[in-house]
């Protein structure tokens, strides 16, 4: 059994509250309002900028160059698509601090570059890539046609095949890493990659209640 079959019928019962998720439901029947799709937005802005420095860092602690490349890539890609789709639905950058769950989120992922081990790390930032990619192709098989949707640029982001081929990247080395790695740092990739699903479910739920900080 390799790493991610395992960790993805691990984390079953995270996915389906996942897709159960009134954010998600209304982003993909397009009911969702502009307001909460807006903080979201801001809110996934401040997150991308803050992931792409984690993944610059495991480009950094990769042993090997393909994966040095690969983590590169997607760190210079995180930031592209912070500009481009938050470029087009947030205006106002400059009031927006991170929500509480948000620096939490980013928080956890960058501390796990700093516990001595790139597969931790590496498990950490799957989900990222693999929920999304989930999400985004169930969306866009219940959305139909993207164009006249409400959120179908989202949707198309993520339902895409470039995406879906850095998800595949993500995976082999995720599952490469396990494959080299002792029990109990197997054990720590799923607590790692099982804690980040909880913080994506987390992300979505923050949205919804537009969350604050108390004062
Ligand atoms: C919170 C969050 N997780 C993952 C992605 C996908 O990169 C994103 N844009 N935002």
């Amino acid at each position: 059994m390799t790493f991610t079959l395992d960790t993805w019928e691990r984390s079953r019962a995270i996915r389906t509250a996942i897709d159960e998720l009134p954010f998600v439901r209304g982003l993909g029947d397009g009911t969702l309002d502009r307001e909460r799709f807006t903080y979201y937005m801001a809110q996934d802005a401040l997150y991308l900028a803050d992931y792409a420095r984690v993944l610059a860092t495991l480009a950094g602690q990769a042993t090997d160059p393909d994966d040095t490349t690969f983590w590169a890539d997607s760190a210079r890609t995180a930031v592209a698509v912070e500009r481009e789709l938050h470029g087009a639905h947030v205006q106002d950058f400059a009031a927006v601090t991170r929500s509480p769950t948000c620096l939490a989120y980013t928080s956890y992922l960058a501390s796990l570059t700093t516990q001595g081990s790139y597969a931790v790390a590496v498990a950490g930032v799957l989900p990222c890539y693999w929920i999304y990619q989930d999400v985004g192709d169930a969306l866009l098989r219940s959305a139909g046609d993207l164009t006249t949707h409400a959120y179908g640029d989202w949707i198309g982001t993520y339902a895409d095949e470039a995406f879906a081929a850095s998800v595949a990247t993500a995976k082999a080395i995720a599952d490469r890493c396990a494959e080299g790695a002792c029990a109990e740092t197997v054990e720590r990739m799923h607590v790692a990659y099982a804690t980040a699903s909880r913080y994506e479910w987390m992300f979505w739920d923050a949205a919804w209640r537009q969350e604050t900080w108390p004062v």
